[in-house]
């Protein structure tokens, strides 16, 4: 395909059979999203440690051919126009299978649309995969972080989160608010003169593609458990739909492999997976107060994004918070931290580059390029201990070595 401002450097697609099994080429050419905000300063930290793992693990037999997508503000400078999603980035991922990005700027209560939810519904991204592992010596604000060790598949493309709203006084809403009176009874509906409506829809096949893809990872990973997180007792069918459609799921598709907890009296057979679920208030306070009876996660969309945040707070914070937008089916996979823009320190060199550059270690092993990845873990896991943080740690640790965002990457390559 032709672009028009994407670069298309030398190297190869890495293309997927009919299963979304992946062919990647020694030299596969990757998309990625310098973001807004700390972005581009992540992004450069990121690469200089990525590049040096890969040339590392392979010495020069592969290398990645890195092509620029634009997306946010530096789109709208590149294109010389009001453009924040330029419809040749999607089709570049389309294309090329595989890219990674930093963050994107979401104004609050007006503006554009979120352009990360935007991705993941245009490229069908129906899992958002952020694992959640400690780190020795980071600091932490539990006692124990190390037993916390989760891996949340979070619903991608539905719920409340996917933006299907109308603002309060304008004619829209006022329409939808008519039809649920009029049309479906509703009476419930506290201050109809001046509400805004959200819409929150879940599926079956949405919630069934997401616990599945969770239930392989366990099987495949030899976890414990899967617990299925939601709010059904008070959104009955929606989350509670969710909880209900994952059991049948289980039960249908899973016998022998996976057993449900209400059917085993909570002990699954020797070799199987044990399915439970929590609702999400409690769920919320029990990895504070008993994460270690928890494992892979299975969730909706705004569960997931909640619950993702305050995991990576138990291990160090959303700085060393990775995660991946996946489409099992197709192939296709946007990597991305799990915090945003953090504007107040754009440009300073400041920031933890780690949720990116571990981003960047799901990529390289989603690759199967093992040797590259296991140098960047290495590589931060050596920094870390040996006390060389950027300010987020630093500020909670004895005798630590503060430095930059570029600096850390500096840190972690020498450390390899
Ligand atoms: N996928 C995406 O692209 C996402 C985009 N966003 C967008 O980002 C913008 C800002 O959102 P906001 O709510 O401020 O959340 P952010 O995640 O951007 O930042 C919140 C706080 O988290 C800490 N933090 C974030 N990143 C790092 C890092 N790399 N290293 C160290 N600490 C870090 C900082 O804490 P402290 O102040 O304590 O130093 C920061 O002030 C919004 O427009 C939002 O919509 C948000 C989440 C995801
Ligand atoms: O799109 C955004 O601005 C926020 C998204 C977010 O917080 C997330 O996906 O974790
Ligand atoms: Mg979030």
């Amino acid at each position: 395909m032709a672009y028009k401002m994407i670069k298309v450097p030398a190297g190869e697609r890495v293309t997927a059979d009919a299963s979304g099994k992946l062919q990647v080429p020694d030299r596969p050419i990757i998309g990625f999203i310098e973001g807004d905000g700390i972005g581009p300063d992540i992004t450069a930290a990121s690469m200089r440690i990525w590049n040096r793992a890969v040339e590392k693990a392979y010495g020069g037999r592969r290398q990645i051919a890195w092509m620029e997508l634009f997306a946010g503000e530096k789109a709208n400078r590149v294109y010389g126009e009001e453009l924040w999603l330029p419809g040749e980035t999607v089709d570049a991922i389309r294309e090329y299978l595989i890219a990674i990005k930093g963050p994107l700027t979401t104004p609050v209560g007006g503006g554009i649309r979120s352009l990360n939810v935007a991705l993941r519904q245009e490229l069908d991204l129906y899992v958002c995969l952020r694992p959640v592992r400690y780190f020795n010596g980071v600091p932490s604000p539990v006692k124990h972080p190390e037993k916390t060790d989760m891996v949340v598949f979070r619903e991608n493309t539905e719920d409340i989160y996917a933006g299907i709203e109308w603002n309060a006084g304008t004619p829209e809403v006022k329409k939808v608010i008519e039809f649920l009176q009029n049309e479906m009874g509703v009476k419930k509906i506290r201050f109809p003169e001046s509400s805004s409506i959200g819409i929150k829809p879940v599926s079956v096949e949405g919630s069934e593609r997401l616990i599945r893809a969770a239930l392989d990872y366990a099987i495949a990973n030899n976890r414990r458990s899967v617990t299925l997180v939601h709010k059904g007792n008070i959104m009955k069918f929606t989350e509670g739909g969710f909880k209900n459609w994952g059991y049948d799921l289980v039960r249908r598709e899973y016998a022998g492999r996976a057993a449900v907890a209400a059917d085993c009296d909570w002990k699954a057979p020797e070799g199987q997976i044990l399915v439970k679920d929590c609702i999400c208030d409690a769920f919320l306070q029990q990895i504070l107060t008993r994460p270690d009876e928890y494992d892979v996660i299975a969730t909706m969309n705004l569960n997931g994004d909640y619950v993702s945040d305050a995991l990576a707070a138990c291990v160090g914070g959303i700085g060393i918070a990775p995660g991946a937008n996946i489409n099992y089916t197709t192939g296709h996979a946007l990597f991305e931290a799990t915090h945003g823009t953090a504007p107040k320190y754009a440009g300073l060199d400041k920031v933890n580059p780690s949720s990116l550059a571990l981003s960047g270690e799901m990529l390289l092993r989603h690759l199967g390029w093992t040797e590259a990845a296991d140098l960047v873990s290495r590589g931060i896991e050596r920094a870390i201990t040996d006390r060389v943080v950027t300010y987020d740690f630093a500020r909670l640790m004895d005798g630590a070595t503060e430095v930059g965002c570029s600096g850390f990457a500096e840190a972690v390559v020498e450390r390899m």
